[in-house]
Formats: C-alpha cells, sequence, structure tokens
C-alpha cells in the first residue's frame, strides 16, 4: 500500500439552510478544499460522494453525487454514490484512501453533503428513521416518530443503561456539552457556538429521558470535503504532510455480541498504524447524544471501562487538556449534517496536525483519532470507522 497525503480540505458553515440544496453546499466545500490544495479539478481521477438522507428529504434519490457536482471540474471521471448512513462521510474517505493506497489513483476526492431541514419536520424525522433496521424500529415501537429522531429514543436507552453500569449523571452528560459549546465557540464552521452552563443543558426541553435538547445532536444541513493523494504527488505539489496512517471500516457482528463495531474499528486502526490510544494527542468521535462521547472514551481506549467521566471532569478532554475530544464541537454543536460529518472531522484533525487551528489548537499533535458510527442494527451501530492521521511518516 502507498502512503497517502490529506492535501486540502474543505468545508461549509453547518446549520439549517432551508433556502438552500445539496448542490450549493457541495460547490462550496469542493471549492474551499481545491484552494487550500492548489490542486486542479481536473486533477481529481475519482471522487466518492456521501449523503445518506438527502435523497428522502429532497426527492433526489440515486445518482445524487452527479446532481450535485454537474457543474464542477470533477465531472466526466467516475463519480461514486457512498450511502452508510450517519458514517457515509467516513465511507467515502476510506474509499478515497483505498483508491490511493492501491495506486488506482493519484488524486481522490471524497465529499459529503447533506440537506436535512424541510418545512414539515416529520419528513426528517422520517428519514432519519431509515438508518435504523425495520426489525429494531418494530421492537422500539418507533415507526411513527413523533417530534424527534428515532436515533435519540436508541441514544437515550443506551445512556439509561450506561448510567447504571458506571455511576455517570445527567450533570456529566450536560458537562459534555458545555465543554462542546465552549470548543465550538472558537469554531466558525460551528452551528451552535454560543456557550451554555449545566443548568441551561438540564433545563432544556427533554427530548428521551435522560437526554434534554442540548445533549442531543441537531438537525443540519452542511458539506465538508477533502483531497487525498499519493506522498509522490504531495511532494510535486508541494503540499502540507498531514499522512492517513490507518483508515478501518467494520460492520456490526453477524450475532451482535462481542466488541462493538467502535471498538473493533479502533483496534483495527491502532493495529495498523502500529499506535495505541496512548499516543493519540487529539481526538474527533461520534457524539450523536453527549452520554455517547463518555462511551466512546471507553470503547476508543482512552479509559478503563466505566471511568470515561473520570476523564471528562478532570478536564483532560476539553481543549486545552491532555486529549481534546471533539475540539471542533463534535456532532452537539458542530452540527451533524450526516454525509458531511465524518469528512468534518478529518478536516478538523487536519488543522490541529498541520498546527493551524488558532484558539482550539492541541499544541504539539503529532497523532490524531477520528471515529464514526453509522446506522443501528440489533443492539450496536450497523457500522463504525475509525481513522488515524499524522503529522509524521
Ligand atoms: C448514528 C447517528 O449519527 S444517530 C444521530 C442522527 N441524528 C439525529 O438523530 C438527530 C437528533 N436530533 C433531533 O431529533 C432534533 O434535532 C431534536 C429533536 C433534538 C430537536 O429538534 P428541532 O426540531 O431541531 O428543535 P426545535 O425546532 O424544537 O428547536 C428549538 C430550538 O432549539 C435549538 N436546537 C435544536 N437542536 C438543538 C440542540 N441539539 N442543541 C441546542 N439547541 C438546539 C434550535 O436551533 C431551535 O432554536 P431557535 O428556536 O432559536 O431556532
Amino acid at each position: 500500500m502507498r502512503q497517502v497525503v490529506v492535501a486540502g480540505i474543505g468545508q461549509t458553515v453547518f446549520g439549517k439552510f432551508l433556502h438552500r440544496g445539496v448542490r450549493s453546499l457541495a460547490e462550496e466545500a469542493l471549492s474551499s478544499a481545491i484552494a487550500d490544495s492548489g490542486i486542479g479539478y481536473e486533477q481529481i481521477d475519482v471522487t466518492y460522494f456521501a449523503n445518506a438522507l438527502s435523497g428522502l428529504v429532497t426527492g433526489q434519490e440515486t445518482i445524487r453525487g452527479q446532481v450535485a457536482l454537474r457543474n464542477t471540474g470533477v465531472m466526466g471521471r467516475p463519480i461514486i454514490n457512498v450511502d452508510n448512513a450517519c458514517a457515509s462521510g467516513s465511507t467515502a474517505f476510506h474509499l478515497a484512501w483505498l483508491s490511493v493506497a492501491s495506486g488506482q489513483a493519484d488524486v481522490a476526492l471524497a465529499i459529503g453533503a447533506e440537506k436535512l431541514t424541510h418545512e414539515d419536520k416529520s419528513v426528517t424525522f422520517g428519514a432519519f428513521a431509515s438508518g435504523v433496521d425495520v426489525e429494531e424500529r418494530a421492537r422500539l415501537q418507533m415507526e411513527a416518530p413523533q417530534g424527534h429522531s428515532v436515533f435519540m429514543d436508541i441514544y437515550a436507552e443506551r445512556a439509561r443503561r450506561y448510567m447504571e453500569f458506571s455511576g455517570a449523571t445527567p450533570k456529566d452528560f450536560a458537562l459534555v456539552c458545555v465543554k462542546s459549546r465552549q470548543a465550538a465557540s472558537m469554531n466558525e464552521w460551528a452551528q451552535f457556538r454560543s456557550p451554555v452552563t449545566v443548568d441551561e443543558v438540564l433545563g432544556s426541553r427533554m427530548i428521551s429521558a435522560p437526554l434534554t435538547l442540548n445533549m442531543c445532536s441537531p438537525i443540519a444541513d452542511g458539506a465538508a470535503a477533502a483531497i487525498l493523494v499519493s506522498e509522490e504527488f504531495a511532494q510535486r505539489a508541494g503540499a502540507p504532510h498531514v499522512y492517513v496512517k490507518a483508515c478501518a471500516l467494520v460492520s456490526a457482528n453477524k450475532d451482535g455480541l462481542g466488541p462493538t463495531c467502535a471498538e473493533r474499528a479502533a483496534k483495527a486502526a491502532y493495529d495498523t498504524a502500529g499506535l495505541g490510544p496512548e499516543d493519540i494527542h487529539v481526538a474527533e468521535v461520534h457524539d450523536a447524544s453527549a452520554a455517547a462521547e463518555i462511551m466512546l472514551y471507553e470503547r476508543l481506549g482512552f479509559a478503563a471501562p466505566g471511568r470515561g467521566v473520570s476523564l471528562l471532569r478532570a478536564g483532560d478532554t476539553s481543549v486545552g487538556g491532555r486529549l481534546p475530544v471533539n475540539p471542533g464541537g463534535g456532532l452537539l454543536s458542530r452540527g451533524h449534517p450526516v454525509g458531511a460529518t465524518g469528512i468534518a472531522q478529518i478536516i478538523e484533525l487536519t488543522t490541529h496536525l498541520r498546527g493551524t487551528a488558532g484558539a482550539r489548537q492541541r499544541e504539539g499533535a503529532k497523532a490524531a483519532l477520528a471515529e464514526c458510527s453509522g446506522g443501528q442494527l440489533g443492539a450496536d451501530s450497523a457500522l463504525a470507522a475509525a481513522t488515524i492521521l499524522t503529522n509524521f511518516k
């Protein structure tokens, strides 16, 4: 396998843009990734276009990439549509990495764009329900979601189990939100940038106990793009060198038993990179709910089982801490335009490894981990991706 370098990154601001379509979002993210890389549109050999739910919201259910990118310079060469639920962006990134690593392409584009807002909110909530397998929906009687995404019921159930197991409290989940907003207040691309207090989070509308409004990832539109190149190409182009050391993708176990998708994806990535959790300086994880972030500290090996809360309470995972987690605000505050999220995580980490993350920079960052989960199958996510980036070879 060849060494692969992240040579260009670009995104839109995430938020609710009722009157903006997938095409305009994708064009903006792509043109800023092109500008960042100094690489021409015509040099892109292959494009992986991530989008999970917009088809259900806008009615454009197939050829979404070709439609979104029809006015750009990537047309004429392969555009491959990627739908892997909330990990669609990470999957597009995985495929782009594979194309370059295998020698099939010198330059590959991973782009994710999502349009979730709709005048009729039940359309958006209905689209989210498609990410849960139908048997699970029936078990949880979630066929007709009312006022929120079915995922928040699933994440609430997980949070309740975790509280019992670890002794974590809703106040801990609120602390995740406070940390997340503090980080997002420094991120010009984030959906929610104003700070919140623990009391405000606990006092916000109950969505699915124990998760209040602020503890749920929001509905967002947005796009993000990353251009991956071979190391030789990067040297010729003079691109900054952020290496993709490992890029693992796993699906749920057949019997639903054993380690979770996130644990297995992280283990595969650590093994490939020859690194362990102790080597990671900064991480972006799939905080679809505030409680999920704490559980992920444990699944990714940052804390022992049941001990994730200690890491949070000590401030280790805040901006300025030993291991900032979600320094871009995560899904909770940067926003979660599903197909774009996995690539936005890569963008955030790339800025830390380049040393250009400004006020939220993890000083001395050399290795970074992104984890993204997708869908729901039985008791676990349907899939998870883990990527390790470094600024050394
Ligand atoms: C594998 C996975 O990734 S699973 C995750 C997939 N994603 C999801 O499931 C999405 C989950 N989220 C939701 O279902 C919805 O965002 C809800 C139910 C939490 C909120 O629904 P909305 O219809 O957006 O909220 P609503 O319109 O009632 O918002 C009221 C206000 O709260 C704000 N708000 C909405 N969500 C949030 C949030 N997470 N945090 C803080 N404020 C929020 C809105 O901006 C709005 O403010 P405004 O009145 O100033 O504009």
